[in-house]
């Protein structure tokens, strides 16, 4: 198989090409990735081209990962071929016009795909195969694990929701290195203990397969020190500011369909 990745230099296009040559799905000479500047240096036996016609003929998969600004201006016709599009906002009606494709599916990974550990749920339009299929879930198992969702309007929500990846749990970790700097502790302690203190979350979590309500419900029948923050904080309204915060990335998200 070979695979074509337009925008594969920047950050989501890139953290897939290298995962899928690191892991072993692909070699460096089945990938073309395609650019608007000079190559960046890494994956040197890959085809670099500025050209997405090129990038086209020459792969069995293409991958859209431009920004969605970007869509626009982005020349290329994939007739028949399977198209796989990690753009956020850009609906399959639209790529299979502008690409000549009814083989088309949206996948939306995170951030994490850098460490392979990206959740990415994806759906397909109705001429994917099963055997595309089977491609979709190596590109996808390559950056980590995911779920074929029924709807495109699913895939818009999670836009907000695990699109955004590390980033509402980093914003959480701002908030609680902050705190900790502003009751004296060293900068660099502050950080060590919060990044420790998510990263073991979420082994934790994953390890005991349980819902994380049964986590938070744990230390609130405790009664200890835990459970006194943990009611303080919703009692000023964090489960609202974190839906408040997902109503907004959904809007951004839908908004972007209209753009
Ligand atoms: N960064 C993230 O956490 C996530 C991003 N996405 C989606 O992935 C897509 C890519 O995002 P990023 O990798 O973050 O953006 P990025 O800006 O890092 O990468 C996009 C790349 O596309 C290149 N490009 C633009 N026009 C081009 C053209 N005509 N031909 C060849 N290359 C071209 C740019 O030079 C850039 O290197 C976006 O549509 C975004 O919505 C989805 C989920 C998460
Ligand atoms: O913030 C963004 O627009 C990109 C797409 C989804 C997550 N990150």
């Amino acid at each position: 198989m070979h695979v074509g990745i337009i925008g594969g230099n920047g950050w989501i296009g890139g953290a897939l090409a290298r995962a899928l040559v690191a892991g072993g799905s692909l070699g460096e000479a089945d990938l073309t990735l395609s650019c608007r500047s000079a190559p960046p240096g890494w994956l040197p036996g890959a085809r670099w081209t500025r050209d997405s016609r090129e990038l086209a003929e020459r792969s069995d998969v293409i991958v859209l990962s431009v920004r969605p600004q970007d869509w626009p201006a982005i020349d290329v016709a994939a007739p028949g071929k399977l198209v796989v599009s990690v753009m956020a906002g850009v609906s399959l009606a639209d790529i299979a016009g502008r690409l000549g494709t009814g083989r088309v599916v949206r996948a939306l990974p995170n951030a994490a795909a850098e460490v392979g550990r990206s959740y990415t749920p994806w759906t397909a339009a109705a001429e994917v195969t099963e055997a595309d299929r089977a491609a979709v879930r190596l590109l996808v198992e390559a950056i980590g694990s995911g779920d074929e969702v029924g709807s495109e309007a699913e895939i818009d929500y999670m836009t907000g929701l695990s699109g955004t990846g590390p980033a509402y749990p980093a914003l959480l970790a701002t908030a609680l290195i902050a705190d900790a700097v502003a009751h004296g502790l060293p900068p660099a302690v502050a950080r060590r203990a919060v990044v420790e203190m998510l990263i073991g979350t979420g082994r934790l979590l994953e390890a005991k397969d349980e819902d994380p309500a049964e986590t938070v419900k744990a230390f609130v029948d405790y009664r200890g020190v835990t459970a006194e923050g943990i009611e303080a904080m919703r009692a000023a309204g964090f489960d609202a500011a974190v839906a408040k915060g997902l109503g907004a990335a959904l809007a951004k998200s839908l908004a972007l369909q209209g753009a």
